[in-house]
């Protein structure tokens, strides 16, 4: 057994964004580590970094260059050796990225609901109460239940949302369970199920990014990682990457995953919720034709404007 050489990293330097929430997940990330090899608390470091999303806040998110901008500065950072590995929320990470780059742990899956902020349940909102989301999978789902819903552009972190629902500039809102649980707000909302909104792909999940070419991290990272969320989420961003990857139309996916197989479902809608394609199927965990095969069934079954909302953006076959 060859013995790995980890002192070059001394200390490991966690790169990670500045919110609150971005801290608490790689304070998540560092304890992990820690705890796997034994490191004492100052052989892991965190080193925060402000993103180019993190700095616009005034503009909503597809305008500004979408979620690939949460990731490019920690990305930067990892090439010019700032840093050594960082930590993402997987939601927020692009289907397709750069081979320089390779995510190879997942921490286990936390809580992957929605959750409710302003209403017991999206049956009792108004009559045309004013939803707070900036997620054009949220805004469609919520349409699709309730057409009569108002939905309204909203951005910031999870402190300033709940807030402005707090102050009355919202009727409600959704975040997701993950992220208020990390940041110590699991008593506000109500969770939805999984079958009434479907999260987003990846969600609840963290995973943790360094060079590809650092051998010596992917070892160090191996005891961290959860191997049925690794599995299940890669599923999840599969499927969206066949569906066209980082196209801003609304998608939603979740997989389970037990030793031998996979089980995932998957939803696309129109923009105004007016057309929803829903489905499951289930697969071996080495297959890696299962979530291209359901994101064909879906659109196969979906009128010729819903399919056009995600042909165009879909990679060659
Ligand atoms: N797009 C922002 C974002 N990215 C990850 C989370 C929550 C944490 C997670 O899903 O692991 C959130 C906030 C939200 O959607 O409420």
């Amino acid at each position: 057994m060859t013995v790995p050489d980890f002192t070059s990293l001394s200390p490991l330097r966690i790169g990670t964004r500045r919110s609150p929430l971005a801290l608490a997940q790689a304070e998540m990330a560092a304890a992990a580590i820690r705890l796997a090899h034994g490191f004492a608390e100052d052989a892991v470091i965190l080193v925060p970094m402000l993103s180019m999303g993190d700095k616009i806040q005034d503009r909503p998110l597809s305008e500004i260059g979408g979620k690939a901008l949460w990731t490019k500065e920690l990305e930067r950072a990892l090439v010019e050796d700032e840093i050594d590995i960082a930590v993402h929320s997987m939601k927020d990470v692009e289907t397709v990225r750069s081979p320089l780059f390779i995510l190879s742990a997942m921490l286990p899956r936390a809580d992957v609901r929605d959750r409710l902020i302003g209403a017991r349940s999206i049956e009792e909102l108004p009559h045309q109460a004013k939803v707070g989301t900036s997620s054009p999978r949220r805004a469609a789902q919520l349409k699709a239940l309730r057409p009569d819903l108002v939905t309204v552009p909203i951005r910031g972190n999870v402190a300033t949302r709940l807030a402005q629902v707090d102050a009355g500039e919202f009727d409600a809102t959704l975040l997701a369970a993950a992220g208020l649980d990390r940041l110590g707000q699991s008593d506000v909302g109500t969770n939805l199920a999984p079958e009434t909104i479907l999260p987003a792909a990846a969600q609840g999940a963290i995973g943790i990014d360094h060079l590809a070419k650092r051998d010596d991290l992917a070892l160090l990272l191996q005891p961290v990682n959860a191997w049925a969320t690794f599995t299940a989420v890669s599923a999840e961003r599969a499927f969206l990457e066949a569906l066209g990857g980082n196209c801003h139309s609304p998608v939603a996916a979740h997989a389970t995953c037990s030793v031998a197989t996979i089980v995932l479902r998957g939803e696309i809608l129109a923009e105004d919720g007016s057309e929803r394609q829903c489905g499951s199927l289930e697969f071996a965990v080495d297959d890696s034709e299962g979530p291209p095969r359901l994101a064909t069934e879906l659109l196969e079954r979906s009128s010729d404007r819903l399919r056009r909302l995600f042909m165009s953006s879909r990679p060659n076959p």
